[in-house]
């Protein structure tokens, strides 16, 4: 334990890096304000010739050039800015706190000790000789996360290095000021956790440097795999360890790798925004981040994509058999299969008309024609480009003929004189030998604008009908037995059905986009380098395919809870990491598994443990609180009351409450129970982006994962509310509190409880007692 004098000492270097701070900060605000004048310099030149060159931009490829080396000078300069106002950020956060801990090691074969302070950014004194702070992430610091005192090895890019920790201390700083500090043997002390975890705080994820744990550090920092699998129980800090792994890959690869590379695949829009300030509270700029629905929206435009919300509202089983193969590795293969078909001329490509003008300006015959001209040992997107441009070049030539015609003629009576100006570009009157030589002039230049369209629906390839063509690859796909006759046709009618009305069910969207991007030899992003994807367990094996398919450069580490699957049926995760290994095509994968739960208190996840027949393996942080509540009720005015009466006594202890429903029906129910009587009430739904900061808040359990309340009631946890196999939605729905958790059984209570499971709850028959 660390001694007042040594206290006094360690306060008194806090302050003296606070000074240096200080001195930093106000460099640093020198340094905006110039850039700032920078950028605005930079910027007035780009608009000034921006304007200038407007009317020619449609001719001159050079004043492009120019305007994008203007572009690129201003987001050079702004990002310049944006540098600086992120180190300022930075500077201010570690003024707050310097650092979180002290490690003092030796070199092999020295007697002297070193001692070096560990924050979460680095800090260099004035004169730049020597590091005040360390970052977390430097190779060094690695020995304050995963070592007992004594030998300890660490990775450096020069390879492993062998040091002795000879003592090891944690801070809490807060205001500069030192409020606890001890030394430990613990890779990182209980006392710290306990202290991060107790605090109330559900509006936004904090970030966890200072108390990471050894397993998750082995996360944070593997470089080595192209695929990391991590399965961890609820509330094992899988979502706070990418994070940080985010930011470590950041800092490691500062030159080859930026925020922009990195894609982060959350599992709704609030929890997008739950997880924001993690990065920025680390200095570092957040990652892309996408929903699966927001991904699949703006892949279909114009298409209406079943999302995962809309399955979790209307189905309760597992998926049924013919859903079960479209999203599975063997309907991805069919397409591959069904693609080297059609190459080889046994299934046709599904050409449609382009039209224009409500005519048909190149049939469906012509363009197929035109294909099927094209040498048959060339791929399928290759000979589609030939086609393009024969097509490409017959637009041109039509536009020739075009500009003869009534219609056109009659629009270039119609136009304006800037029109004209336009169409006449750099050219003049003069340049032309008579009136009528200058119209046939502007006839054409018209004529290739107005063709435009037509130009641009064979470069999107509007031609080809991926809709019908999907439709023939249903009907021949040799369909598993398990899938009946009058299933796959049944599939197959509802897929042309709704397509008829713009929608799209989800189970087809990942073999239609992979074959769309198969055809056209489109759809890949080779600029991102690694891709995230939390709860996997709501992706299939066709989807995770098509995203590597889709992302072919990137490393991906994809998390998951099997637990907490609603649809899919339970994996081992050694099972799991081998089928997503092969369909990720993985040379390097690694599965690591977390098993200690820190969200919930002791009483909350032992409750939540005791519903799975697993749950022994799952290892409950001690941190006690109060016994979980179950309160029966039997009928249904007597179920809003004892929710009324809940949520009355909860709001008296904590501002805001979680009320976790199954569904949206049922949170409008809920809804109905509580307004008038609640003030401030909201219920969420999948287009919310934000969590509101007080009151009662109300969300099916769907739009809850990844997040997690200080208090929880799960307003109706009956066998009629929950329906059948509801053991990990009850799960996920419990393990969401962090220290509280109330539930209320409107009629008998799910069979998702066992027995052992009761028996870690207060239960209350309040409604049967009074009636008796
Ligand atoms: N090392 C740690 N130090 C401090 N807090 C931690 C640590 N690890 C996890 N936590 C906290 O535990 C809680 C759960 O973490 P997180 O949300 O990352 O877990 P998860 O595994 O993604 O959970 P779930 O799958 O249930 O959504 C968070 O409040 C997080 O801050």
């Amino acid at each position: 334990m660390a001694t007042t004098n040594e206290k006094i000492v360690e306060q008194a270097r806090v302050d003296q890096v606070i000074q240096n701070i200080d001195q930093q900060i106000q460099q640093t605000k020198q340094a905006i304000k110039a850039a700032h004048q920078e950028t605005r310099a930079v910027e007035q030149n780009y608009g000034e010739n921006a304007s200038i060159n407007r009317y020619e931009i449609d001719d001159i490829a050079e004043s492009r050039s120019a305007l994008e080396q203007q572009r690129q000078l201003v987001a050079r300069a702004s990002e310049n800015e944006d540098i600086l106002k992120r180190q300022l950020a930075t500077l201010q956060e570690l003024r707050k706190s310097p650092y979180f801990g002290r490690i003092q090691i030796q070199e092999p074969g020295s007697n002297e000790v070193e001692t070096l302070y560990i924050g979460i950014a680095s800090l260099m004194n004035s004169d730049k000789t020597d590091f005040l702070v360390y970052d977390w992430r430097a190779p060094i610091s690695s020995v304050y996360y995963n070592g007992n005192l004594g030998k300890v090895t660490y990775d450096t890019p020069a390879g492993q290095q062998t040091v002795k920790l000879v003592q090891k201390r944690q801070f809490t700083i807060v205001d500069g000021q030192i409020t606890n500090m001890f030394d430990t043997n613990e890779t990182v002390g209980d006392e710290m956790l306990q202290a991060a975890l107790g605090q109330q705080n559900d509006q936004t994820m904090q970030n966890i440097v200072a108390t990471i744990q050894q397993e998750q550090n082995d996360i944070i920092r593997n470089t080595s795999s192209d695929l990391l699998v991590v399965q961890g129980v609820a509330g094992s800090g899988k979502t706070s360890t990418i994070l940080q792994r985010i930011a470590y890959l950041l800092y490691h690869a500062k030159e080859s790798l930026n925020a922009d590379q990195i894609v982060l695949f959350s599992p709704n829009q609030l929890f997008s925004q739950y997880i924001s300030e993690v990065l920025p509270s680390l200095g570092e700029r957040n990652m892309r981040q996408v929903t699966l629905t927001g991904f699949l929206k703006r892949r279909f435009e114009g298409l209406n994509v079943e999302t995962i919300f809309d399955r979790y509202e209307q189905q309760n089983q597992a998926p049924r058999a013919g859903q079960h193969f479209l999203e599975s590795t063997a309907a991805m293969e069919a397409v591959q299969q069904y693609l080297s078909e059609l190459q080889t001329g046994q299934q046709q490509l599904s050409f449609t008309n382009i039209n224009f003008h409500e005519r048909v300006f190149f049939s469906a015959q012509h363009i197929t024609d035109i294909f099927n001209q094209q040498p048959v040992a060339m791929s399928i997107p290759d000979r589609l480009i030939r086609t393009k441009n024969i097509l490409i070049r017959e637009v041109q030539k039509r536009s020739r003929q075009e500009a003869q015609k009534d219609w056109l003629q009659k629009e270039l009576n119609q136009i304006d004189t800037q029109a004209i100006h336009r169409l006449m570009g750099k050219h003049t009157i003069d340049d032309f030998p008579d009136e009528q030589a200058q119209v046939r002039y502007l006839a054409r230049r018209l004529a290739h604008q107005r063709l435009r369209v037509v130009a641009d629906a064979v470069y999107n390839n509007y031609f080809l009908d991926f809709s019908s063509q999907y439709a023939d690859f249903l009907h021949h796909l040799h369909w598993p037995a398990a899938v009946p006759t009058a299933t796959r046709h049944a599939i197959i009618e509802q897929y042309q059905h709704a397509i008829e009305f713009h929608q799209l069910p989800l189970m087809h969207t990942a073999p239609l986009m992979y074959l769309r991007d198969l055809i056209t030899g489109n759809g890949q992003n080779r600029n991102f380098q690694f891709v995230f994807i939390d709860e996997m367990q709501d992706y299939s094996s066709a989807m995770l395919i098509y995203l590597h398919h889709t992302f072919p450069e990137a490393r991906f580490t994809i998390l998951g809870d099997s637990e907490q699957a609603l649809f899919y049926p339970l994996q081992l995760p050694e099972q799991l990491l081998k089928t997503v290994a092969e369909d990720l095509q993985a040379h390097h994968p690694k599965l690591i598994t977390l098993r200690q739960s820190y969200r919930s208190t002791t009483e909350i996840t032992n409750f939540a443990k005791a519903l799975l027949p697993d749950g022994q393996q799952i290892h409950a942080f001690i941190r006690h609180g109060d016994v979980p509540t179950l309160t029966m009720t039997y009928n249904d005015q007597e179920w809003a009351a004892q929710l009324t009466k809940l949520v009355q006594q909860e709001l008296q202890s904590l501002p805001t409450v979680a009320i976790l429903t199954k569904n949206q029906t049922q949170a409008q129910k809920v809804y109905h129970a509580l307004y008038r009587k609640v003030s401030t009430l909201s219920r969420l739904t999948s287009h919310d982006t934000k969590l509101p900061h007080r009151g009662v808040v109300i969300l099916p359990a769907y739009l809850a994962k990844g997040l997690e309340f200080d208090t929880v009631i799960l307003a109706d946890v009956s066998q009629q509310s929950l329906g059948k196999q509801a053991t990990g939605l009850l799960y996920t729905m419990a393990t969401r509190a962090t220290h509280r958790l109330s539930m209320i059984s409107n009629g008998p209570v799910s069979d998702a409880f066992t027995e052992t499971a009761t028996r870690q709850l207060v239960v209350s028959r309040e409604a049967m007692e009074k009636g008796e």
